[in-house]
């Protein structure tokens, strides 16, 4: 293959060589040294470097210029390439020869300076004040040209690069004085070559440094108590990564290794890439992770520097710091030459790279009103960090971000290069998890097996926080009754006992007033807890401990771990093991305490009507406390909101009947009852307020109700109350035909509790779960509203087989559940008997649709056979599959007697002519049929043929779908004119 073809082939790689850094510096040396070797003239390189258009468009016209100018262009853009990017290992690179070089000393000033140029850019980035200097003296320069080669949005090469341009425009003079500049200073700063020297090793040194001291902040996992220090390597588990459901391959799992990678990318220009998840789902543990991958050297090798943040620690940082003291302060003091370690970092910003955990944890909300693109300006600290987000500030470095959802407004979606969703645990990652953790095989097994046996705990277990709670309680989970924790509340509870008994073990026993041994401890961690949760403080200092009188025994309880902090300090800071702890503690304390009364827990369940009215009021109105921090409330901001919702919800969770007797020793029954009352009210009230909200039905339509965000949290919090009273009455209220819950986080916890109210539904709805994450878990956490169910739709969900096998077994046994659609799942063959089963048990099933999953011709036989004994479905869905002609046929051979069939859908499975021919039997042995789908289908004219002789006397059928096919334009003519019905 010749150069030429070489760049033809391989231009995706090479642009994406070229741009993935997202910085331009890559292209402008390319640029330089394809300048130097007069492949492009100054027009070429103005075309291609225009000031304020995107790398790619720009990297793109460089390949098209390239490409156009021929074979010796070619060969030396790949040459350049190589010598550039020596690591970057594509074999196309391999056959090519170093770049020539041009003699030094030939030609003008100016000539010499161009022919030069890759290495004058390089003499000149530490040096440009000097040489400005030298150039404005000799008049050469005025004090414009100087601004605008210094603007600070040029990193220093570029300020070289553009010095170059200047003195280009102004002429042999210019040139000369910049040529003898150069070569004084060379001469003068003779000690320069040792310093630079120097600088590459102390930049090896303070690279050491900061290696290690990731890896000491990353290796263990921050685990409850202070008790033990779990290594992260050791029970570490891959949690489920994907892309939002808009983009291509987005249920495809993704690995660790794939965050960076170009797949996904929304917007090419900008560098922050953001993995959310919800609470406790592992979004701190994977950037740990990704933390000690880098300072092992197993991972990310291609950032030279990783400078970790995290946002719940920068909250404390009361200064104005510029970026170079937000680094060195806060990640790691470099011994010495700071400013040429901070330069280079400036100068390379491809090989940065920056991570800030917990975004939502930051107390303002993001927001791009305030610009900086100085690196020296000194700023507070969440000015700088938003700054760095978009970009503003050193562009090109690429950060990771971790949030909760409802932390990522649409101004930060804007700066995102890509977005990553965690999910928690799949089934086999909870297996592994917990064998992870259980050294002895055995009781791994005996803890795996009692969780399988309560499938609403399995269900909690795709979160890993509270997988990681009942692995730490496993003894009390293996002694429980069968089934008595259900809830998040439950596990809770069960790590609060657990850990306060280690101090009196066992002496007293659950119903006998554990609690109250220990109401004290309780009381004084959940005023701390509560005034924090509240402002939005989640670190404390001792003077906060001292307000809530928490003393030495509260903090050995365990339940308050000094906080790490990757800078050292000798000031003691404390936090709870995990935020979701301290919203329990919190509740505990709304519970308990004489001073929080039942008007706290109205303000708490208050929040939806703050957030309808924006996120200012939101922070006045959700005062709750009254002792405040010096933050001023107006700053503070809604996304405290999902640790509020959480509290509420561990709230209505001790609340619950169920768990009263605990309090009983420990508050006054009437308060307790008070507050019940009011909870019960509040959730009611809430789901009320949704209810009245829904609009009335289009004419013709259903009515129905599209969820607003916080009926999911609702709903949790009725589950976690666990009381039918309530669920049943807040259902009674509920008169909707459809309800729409697409989108909207749905995981198997948030299934169980939607099962739970769902099923004192007083009509059977249609329940739309598209695009969640329902998997099997999920699936089976719906059985129990399954009756009230007319159809389910549960596109993109991550099913396979082994879901459907019970979802199909419960619902044979329902009468309401018509309808079913599994579009974009993990089915196979193997589920086809299941469906084969319902078909011909359920003679009233009306629609199946399985599109987009991996259904063969043996899947489509099976289905046959139940379609066969079936007489009531309506439409049949198998788009995207493969089920090939003999499917086709198969399946043509079950329907061809069908009374009821209207609608067929084969669209993309391969059936050729052959199958199209079968399905001619459809068309005139089934009355009812209107539409039948052949799109995509490798159909010839001979195909299509028998389909328009079948339809020939045939009035019932509508129309036969047959874009994309194999017919000629003259032929799909033809056949039109034959048949009108027919669509191409
Ligand atoms: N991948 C994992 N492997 C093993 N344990 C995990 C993993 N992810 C999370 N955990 C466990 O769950 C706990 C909570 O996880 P983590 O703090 O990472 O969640 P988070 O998403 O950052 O929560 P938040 O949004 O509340 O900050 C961890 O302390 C750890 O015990």
């Amino acid at each position: 293959m010749n150069s030429q073809e070489i760049v033809l082939k391989y231009r995706a790689e090479i642009l994406n060589m070229v741009c993935s850094h997202g910085s331009s510096e890559l292209l402008e040396t390319i640029l330089d040294f394809l300048l130097s070797q007069e492949e492009l003239n100054w027009e070429d390189y103005r075309n291609i470097l225009i000031t304020g258009r995107a790398l790619y468009p720009s990297a793109r016209q460089l390949l098209d210029l390239v490409y156009s100018k021929g074979e010796d262009t070619c060969g030396i853009f790949l040459a350049t390439l190589k010598q550039i990017l020596p690591e970057a290992g594509f074999s196309f690179l391999q056959c090519c020869s170093d770049p020539k070089k041009k003699e030094a000393s030939q030609g003008t000033c100016s000539q010499r300076l161009v022919a030069q140029r890759p290495a004058y850019v390089y003499k000149l980035q530490g040096c440009i004040d000097g040489a400005l200097k030298a150039l404005l003296e000799a008049n050469y320069f005025t004090p414009a040209d100087c601004n605008d080669v210094q603007l600070p949005i040029h990193t220093s090469t570029q300020q070289a690069r553009r010095l170059l341009d200047h003195v280009r425009a102004k002429g042999e003079p210019a040139a000369e004085v910049i040529l003898q500049y150069i070569q004084q200073k060379q001469e003068s700063d003779s000690h320069v070559n040792q310093d630079n020297a120097t600088l590459s090793k102390e930049f090896l040194k303070y690279q050491k440094k900061l290696r290690s001291s990731v890896s000491a902040h990353s290796c263990f996992l921050s685990s409850y108590g202070g008790t033990s220090h779990m290594s992260l390597e050791d029970v570490y588990t891959e949690g489920l990564l994907e892309l939002p459901q808009d983009c291509n391959n987005a249920s495809e799992p993704l690995s660790i290794n794939d965050i960076f990678h170009a797949e996904g990318t929304m917007n090419e220009e900008a560098d922050t890439v953001l993995v959310s998840g919800e609470a406790g789902i592992g979004k701190t543990t994977l950037l740990q992770r990704l933390h000690t991958l880098w300072a092992q050297g197993a991972a990310l090798q291609n950032f030279l520097l990783l400078f970790p943040f995290n946002c719940r620690r920068l909250n404390s940082e009361q200064r104005e710091l510029s970026v170079q003291e937000l680094l060195f302060q806060h990640c790691c003091w470099p011994d010495r030459e700071q400013e040429e370690i901070f330069s280079f970092i400036l100068d390379h910003p491809h090989l940065i790279l920056f991570t800030f955990d917990g975004l939502d944890e930051l107390k303002h909300s993001f927001s791009d009103e305030d610009r900086l693109c100085c690196p020296n300006q000194c700023a507070p600290v969440h000015k700088l960090l938003f700054n760095l987000i978009q970009g503003s500030l050193m562009k090109g470095v690429l950060k990771l971000v971790t949030s909760r959802p409802q932390a990522v407004n649409p101004v930060l979606k804007r700066y995102l290069r890509k977005e990553i969703l965690l999910k928690g645990f799949s089934p086999t990652g909870i297996d592994s998890f917990l064998r992870k953790n259980h050294s002895d095989p055995a009781v791994a097994a005996k803890v795996l097996h009692s969780l399988q046996a309560n499938t609403a705990l399995l269900g909690l277990c795709h979160s890993p926080v509270l997988c990681w709670i009942l692995s730490q309680c496993y003894k009390e989970l293996l002694g429980c009754e069968k089934n008595s924790i259900q809830t998040t509340t439950d596990i809770y509870l069960m790590i609060l006992q657990h850990f306060l008994q280690r101090q009196t073990p066992l002496t007293i026993s659950m119903k006998s007033g554990w609690l109250k041994e220990h109401l004290g401890t309780i009381l004084h961690l959940g005023q701390l807890a509560f005034r924090g949760i509240t402002t939005s403080m989640y670190i404390f200092l001792d003077p906060d401990l001292k307000i809530c009188k928490i003393c030495d025994k509260d903090i050995c309880s365990g339940f308050l771990l000094q906080s790490k902090n990757i800078s050292s300090t000798h000031i003691h800071r404390y936090e709870f093991p995990h935020v979701t702890m301290q919203c329990f503690f919190a509740a505990l304390y709304i519970v308990l305490s004489t001073n929080a009364d039942s008007s706290t827990i109205h303000k708490l369940f208050e929040l939806q009507d703050l957030r309808d009215t924006g996120p200012n009021s939101v922070s006045l109105k959700v005062c709750l406390c009254t002792t405040d921090r010096s933050q001023p409330i107006s700053e503070r901001k809604a996304t405290k909101i999902p640790n509020l919702q959480i509290t509420a919800m561990f709230v209505s969770g001790l609340l619950s009947q169920r768990h009263q007797s605990l309090w009983l020793h420990c508050s006054p029954s009437a308060a307790l009852q008070r507050k019940v009352r009011e909870v019960v009210k509040c959730l009611s009230k809430g789901l009320q307020k949704h209810f009245r909200s829904i609009p009335p039905p289009v004419q013709e339509e259903k009515k129905s109700m599209h969820a607003m965000p916080d009926f999911v949290w609702l709903i949790k919090c009725i589950y976690e109350m666990q009381e039918s009273r309530v669920a049943k009455d807040a259902m009674s209220k509920l008169e909707v035909d459809h309800l729409k819950l697409t989108y909207c986080n749905i995981g198997p916890i948030e299934c169980t509790a939607l099962a739970y109210v769902l099923q004192h539904l007083k009509n059977p709805i249609g329940l739309q779960l598209d695009n969640n994450s329902v998997g099997d878990v999920g699936v089976e956490q719906l059985l129990p509203c399954m009756h009230i169910c007319r159809s389910l739709y549960l596109r993109n969900n991550n099913i396979t087989d082994e879901g459907i096998r019970k979802l199909i077994a419960k619902g044979i046994q329902c009468d309401n559940f018509q309808k079913i659609a599994l579009f974009n799942n993990k089915l196979t063959n193997a589920c086809t008997q299941h469906f084969h089963h319902l078909l011909k048990n359920r003679q009233n099933f009306l629609s199946i649709r399985l599109g987009n999953n991996a259904i063969t011709a043996e899947g489509a036989k099976q289905l046959a056979v139940g379609l066969k004994a079936n007489q009531s479905l309506q439409y049949l869905g198998l788009w995207g599959n493969k089920i090939g002609d003999t499917g086709a046929e198969a399946l043509a051979s079950a329907l061809e007697g069908s009374k009821t069939l209207v609608w067929l859908s084969l669209v993309d499975n391969n059936i050729g002519s052959t199958g199209a021919c079968a399905l001619a039997k459809i068309l005139r042995g089934c009355p009812s049929l209107k539409e039948i789908w052949l799109t995509e289908n490798c159909i010839t004219k001979a195909g299509v043929a028998c389909l328009v002789e079948a339809l020939e006397g045939n009035t019932h059928v509508e129309s036969v779908w047959l874009r994309k096919n194999h017919l000629t334009l003259e032929e799909e003519e033809e056949m039109r004119q034959q048949e009108k019905r027919l669509v191409f």
